[in-house]
């Protein structure tokens, strides 16, 4: 993973979730020094919070942190985005804007900050946080090399980074932005059965965690297909081929491949 350090500075409209993710794992792996960069919230105690945890500058002001800065990552819900750039048009236009926000276009930032406002769309997902982020990047119209290299190399700081068009950003957003949780919630519902085995809670929450993570690292590091490796943990007559297929009867895959439909559909209603 490549590590560059951003010269410019950044400006998070919106300190939520997704922000603080993104400034944690910039700080984290010095891409970026603290005082690079600004994060917005209207709530005191949340800029108090990203100010304690992280050194970075914070505030209310919008505009303000959008014009001190070369780069502005908007950050906000969906549902408000429009009423936030119309206060920070101008600058959207001077800047780089990245948006992460779900569903939202690249014409409506464009349209919002005038003609030749310069935007990369991306989605990337809160484990950014561990540096084990994976974010997904449109890049728009307009924008040049040397822009869309200093997107790439702020979300490559924070994990892995892939191109693609703008019209599979939604089914991106239904897999690996909303995908963490997901995850989460099947290592909790792991954890529960191990507790209802008799297992501690904290043993069974680690034994699930690990789980994931080292399944997940086979899958990277080997390149062999999932279903391989499934099948070398299944041994004949054993105790894996009996909980797959309790897992089957459930309806797992059926289930996940329904989620990661459904949240790409919202993620298409919340840019209409
Ligand atoms: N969470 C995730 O895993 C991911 C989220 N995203 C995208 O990131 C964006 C933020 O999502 P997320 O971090 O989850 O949401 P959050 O609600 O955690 O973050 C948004 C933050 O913006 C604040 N806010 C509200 N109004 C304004 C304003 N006018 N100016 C500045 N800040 C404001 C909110 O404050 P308050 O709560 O008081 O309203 C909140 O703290 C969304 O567009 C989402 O689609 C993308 C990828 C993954
Ligand atoms: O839930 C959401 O809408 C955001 C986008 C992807 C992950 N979280």
């Amino acid at each position: 993973m490549a590590k560059i350090r951003i010269a410019e500075k950044i400006a998070f409209i919106g300190g939520g979730q997704m922000a603080e993710a993104l400034i944690a794992g910039l700080v984290a792996t010095r891409c970026c020094e603290p005082d690079q960069i600004w994060a917005t919230d209207p709530v005191a105690q949340r800029c108090d919070a990203l100010k304690r945890l992280h050194g970075v500058r914070v505030g209310s002001s919008n505009r303000e942190a959008a014009a001190w800065a070369g780069i502005i990552v908007l950050a906000v819900k969906p549902q408000i985005l429009d009423a936030v750039m119309n206060d920070i048009a101008g600058d959207l236009k001077r800047a780089l804007t990245i948006s992460v926000a779900a569903g939202i276009p690249i014409q409506a930032i464009t349209k919002a900050g005038g003609a030749g406002t310069k935007v990369v769309r991306a989605m990337p997902n809160t484990p950014a946080m561990v540096q084990e982020g994976m974010t997904a990047l449109a890049i728009g119209p307009g924008v040049s090399e040397s822009d869309a290299g200093t997107a790439r190399a702020i979300f490559e700081s924070v994990g892995k980074v892939v191109t693609v068009e703008e019209r599979l950003m939604d089914a991106v957003t239904g897999l690996s932005g909303s995908g963490p949780a997901y995850v989460f919630l099947a290592i909790e519902a792991m954890a529960d059965g191990g507790v209802k085995m008799g297992l501690p809670r904290a043993t069974a929450e680690v034994l699930a965690a690990q789980t994931v993570l080292g399944a997940a690292k086979m899958v990277i590091e080997t390149g062999e297909h999932p279903a391989r490796l499934k099948d070398k943990v299944a041994s004949p007559g054993g105790t894996t081929i009996a909980g797959l297929h309790r897992l089957e009867t459930g309806g797992m895959r059926a289930t996940l491949i329904d989620a990661i439909e459904a949240a790409t559909k919202r993620s298409q209603e919340l840019g209409r």
